[in-house]
């Protein structure tokens, strides 16, 4: 029997300090999140991160706290109920980091009676520290815990015509009658991560990633955000002076991808755009990153900066237009199992 397993990134199970904590560590830890030698990270997350930030980070988390739990987590589950009464196979979800984890999920199933999965890993655009972590861990996950389940990836689909049009339709009900500029805010990865992750050696990170075509754009996620951007705009019919990429969320003295959202905020308004419109396709659920650090913390930078009118454009969520492109995924990975 077959089934379908979404898997998302992961919040911490409450907004408590220890619990903020135990998810920070898990994540961190990661090796394709901080991908420095074991000791080396752990130096770093258990030495100095895990000291400050979670209580910084649990009082971000309480201001976006729903009575449901994690808007991300919460978020999640709408898109597999929604999701469930469209397709005639059990529908579970797992996150990467802290529960439900993928363990649970793959569990679930097969206690449903599933051996073939079709996993879904809820990233547009590749990384090491979106896809490519996650198929790692239910990789790890299966042959340790399931070694008789068989497991179908869905692939990056940041180029799929259907997420396009979807993305698009959904900015264009939700933009502002007049906007000086719309803002892709992505999250960011350190330049590092897209080097290393490059197995053709040559993305530049430079012009190679606007470009039409280069061997290095299956993996290089600096090009599939211009690429989502760049398709999206060309259907919304905007011209190009109207539209800028930057990229969020950073952490620790790496060189991240540039321009920095925060420092573009804080800038624009003085140059003159004083009514924005941003919009965060990195993510396909709101989350931590989109309700707090855009929402309110980008907004005080927009209007500290100058800025008059801010308007946050929300993720796809749980919009039926989306899940019917989820379901479309999924079935093209659950017909494959027919084919091997
Ligand atoms: C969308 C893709 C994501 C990439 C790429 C990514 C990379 C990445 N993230 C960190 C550090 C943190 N990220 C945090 C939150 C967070 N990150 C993503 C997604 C990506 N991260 C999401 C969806 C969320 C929100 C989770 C939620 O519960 O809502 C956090 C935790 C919050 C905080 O303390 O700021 C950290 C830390 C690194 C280092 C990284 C590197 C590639
Ligand atoms: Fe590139
Ligand atoms: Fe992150």
């Amino acid at each position: 029997m077959k089934g379908i397993l979404l898997v998302n990134l992961g919040s911490p199970k409450s907004t408590a300090v220890p619990d903020v904590k135990e998810y920070l560590d898990e994540f961190l830890m990661d090796e394709r999140v901080i991908d420095y030698r074991w000791i080396f990270r752990a130096l770093l997350v258990r030495g100095i991160i895990l000291n400050t930030r979670p209580a910084k980070s649990a009082e971000a988390y309480k201001t976006v706290w729903t009575d449901e739990g994690s808007p991300l987590i919460v978020i999640t589950e709408k898109i597999q109920k929604k999701l469930q009464k469209l397709v005639d196979v059990p529908v579970e979800i797992g996150m990467r980091y802290a529960e439900p984890s993928i363990e649970t999920g793959i569990r679930k199933l097969t206690e449903k009676g599933v051996s073939e999965i079709v996993l879904f890993p809820l990233y547009p655009q590749y990384a090491m520290s979106t896809t490519e972590t996650v198929i790692e861990k239910a990789e790890e996950v299966r042959k340790a815990k399931f070694p008789n389940v068989k497991i179908n990836y869905i692939q990056p689909f940041y180029n799929r015509d259907i997420y396009i049009e979807c993305l698009a339709e959904s900015i264009k009900e939700k933009l502002p009658e007049n906007f000086d500029a719309l803002q892709f805010s992505y999250h960011g990865v350190p330049e590092r991560h897209i080097y290393k992750t490059d197995p053709t050696k040559t993305c530049n990170l430079n012009d190679c990633c606007s470009r039409e075509s280069n061997p290095s754009h299956q993996f290089c996620y600096r090009h599939q955000c211009f690429d989502v951007t760049n398709s999206v705009i060309k259907k919304l019919g905007l011209p190009k002076e109207k539209v800028m990429v930057t990229f969020q969320s950073r952490l620790g003295k790496d060189k991240w991808m540039e321009p920095y959202t925060d420092e573009t905020l804080e800038s624009i308004g003085k140059k003159g755009i004083k009514n924005l419109a941003i919009v965060c396709p990195a993510f396909v659920s709101d989350c931590l990153e989109t309700l707090e650090e855009i929402s309110v913390e980008g907004k005080e930078q927009f209007l500290h900066g100058g800025g008059e009118n801010f308007h946050y454009i929300p993720c796809l969520n749980d919009e039926d237009r989306w899940i019917e492109v989820v379901k479309t995924l999924c079935e093209e990975k659950l017909n494959e199992f027919y084919l091997v």
